[in-house]
């Protein structure tokens, strides 16, 4: 595949959170169409508030695969093998690409199980993709740099995107798709401190989540170390250093780490075979 990737016909199959959060990324990207994407689940009527969108919606996957020269895999790991059994037949190794979001899944696993040498680009986003602000990592060990080019443009469109080794993505799982909500639960966290010293819980929960969009694009408009950031907000015997160490002693940063390993080694064991 050569041409650009808004002029393909997209099959997402499992239309859950990631499957439907990439379609509306995409068409709010503006640069793909709804009636460029198809959307698979088993129980349609959730998906049925998309049709106005411009989707196609079906439950039929062996279809939505034979129309179509992207194939994105957005089912539960433990729904995969089920669903590569039921599109086998339609999976063309010569003018498919497969994308799979299915988290500790990897390529060999999925042409394994196909049995086809189809090519496979592994991407993990995170649900900001909803609005064009996802951190996706990519990787594929089959792919030509031509596909490989061809999923980040798309991916390009609803955030950012890194190409990484296969072998990590079980992490860049952790850090940038669990890690979503390790920051939002984060917020909610000061937003429950914010209330508890007077704001009521709305504008609590808007200050912090505004404060944590500030110091994010602290970071990423100007490269800085967060520490170096902290420096200038920490006045000697002030007020915030005296709540960091609070939060230290409490074992803030030791927990966002701990929190990762364990999601790390989690998502390495999330695919178990079927027979
Ligand atoms: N949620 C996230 O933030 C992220 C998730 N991922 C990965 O994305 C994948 C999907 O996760 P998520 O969207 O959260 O999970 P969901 O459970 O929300 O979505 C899975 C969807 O797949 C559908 N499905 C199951 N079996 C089939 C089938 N045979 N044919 C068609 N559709 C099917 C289910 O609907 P029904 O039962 O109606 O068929 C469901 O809507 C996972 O592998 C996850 O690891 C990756 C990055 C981030
Ligand atoms: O929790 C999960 O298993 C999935 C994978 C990454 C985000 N959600």
């Amino acid at each position: 595949m050569t041409t650009t990737s808004n002029q393909h016909k997209i099959a997402i199959l499992g239309g859950g959170n990631m499957g439907v959060a990439l379609a509306k990324g995409l068409v709010k990207s503006g640069k793909y169409a709804g009636n460029q994407i198809t959307i698979t689940r088993r129980n349609i009527r959730a998906l049925q508030d998309l049709v106005v969108q411009g989707f196609t919606i079906t439950d039929n996957n062996s279809q939505a695969v034979r129309e179509a020269d992207i194939v994105v895999i957005a089912v539960l790991p433990q729904q995969l093998d089920g669903l590569l059994d039921s599109i086998r037949d339609e999976v063309n190794a010569a003018s498919h690409l497969l994308i799979s979001v299915v988290s500790g899944v990897s390529v060999n696993d999925i042409t394994n199980r196909l049995d086809k040498q189809v090519q496979v680009v592994r991407a993990m986003p995170n649900t900001a993709i909803a609005i064009q602000e996802s951190m996706t990592c990519l990787a594929s060990n089959n792919a030509t740099k031509e596909n490989l080019a061809l999923v980040k443009e798309l991916f390009d469109t609803v955030g950012e995107t890194i190409e990484i080794h296969e072998e990590l993505m079980t992490s860049a799982t952790a850090l940038c798709a669990c890690g979503i909500a390790f920051f939002l639960r984060s917020i909610r966290a000061a937003s429950q401190g914010g209330t508890e010293i007077g704001f009521h819980a709305a504008e609590a929960l808007h200050m912090a989540a505004q404060t944590a969009k500030g110091a994010a694009a602290l970071l990423l408009a100007t490269g800085n170390h967060p520490e170096g950031e902290i420096d200038k907000v920490t006045s000697p015997k002030g007020c915030t250093i005296a709540g960091l160490n609070e939060m230290e002693h409490a074992g803030f940063s030791s927990a966002m780490i701990k929190g990762i390993r364990l999601s790390a080694i989690k998502a390495g064991d999330l695919y178990v075979k079927s027979n």
